[in-house]
């Protein structure tokens, strides 16, 4: 089974209970938090979630937030992170094809869960295309 991080603050925290439980069974998920809907900090979750898949031990990661900007921006100081905000199914499918994204940012606030299912099930299920993009995603870390 595919193994899958997944990480929120509190005002992903709804939307990360919602999502692990249609995942059950389809993949193995590694929970990194927030366990409650009590305020919290981004960061202290979504770091270990990104060394997760930095160091191997999952392949693909879910973050959520408020917007989705806080926990995407802290996922892709991590070197080997391509984090992606999506707020439709078309760009987790293209951040899929296209750049090799290793890790999604959903805006809680702003999407309603069932459409957040329609793009985590589109970013989990969609492969890399490679050809003419893998030198892009290549130099993407090349700074
Ligand atoms: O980091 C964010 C914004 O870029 C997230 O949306 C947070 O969830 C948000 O900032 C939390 O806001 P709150 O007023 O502390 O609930």
């Amino acid at each position: 089974m595919k193994k899958i991080a997944i990480a929120c603050d509190h005002a992903g925290f709804e939307y990360k209970e919602i999502i692990k439980k249609h995942l059950e069974g389809k993949f193995e998920v590694e929970d990194f938090g927030t366990f409650s809907p009590n305020s919290v900090d981004y960061p202290d979750f979504v770091h270990p979630a990104a060394d997760s898949i930095e160091q191997g031990r999952n392949e693909l990661g879910i973050l959520i937030c408020g917007s989705g900007n806080g926990v995407q921006m802290t996922a892709n100081k991590h070197q080997k992170i391509r984090c992606a905000l999506c707020w439709m199914p078309e760009l987790a499918g293209l951040a899929r094809q296209h750049n090799d994204a290793n890790m999604i940012a959903l805006p809680a606030r702003y999407i309603a869960s069932q459409l957040a299912i329609d793009i985590v099930d589109t970013f989990l299920n969609t492969p890399f295309e490679g050809g003419r993009h893998q030198n892009r995603v290549e130099k993407i870390s090349t700074c």
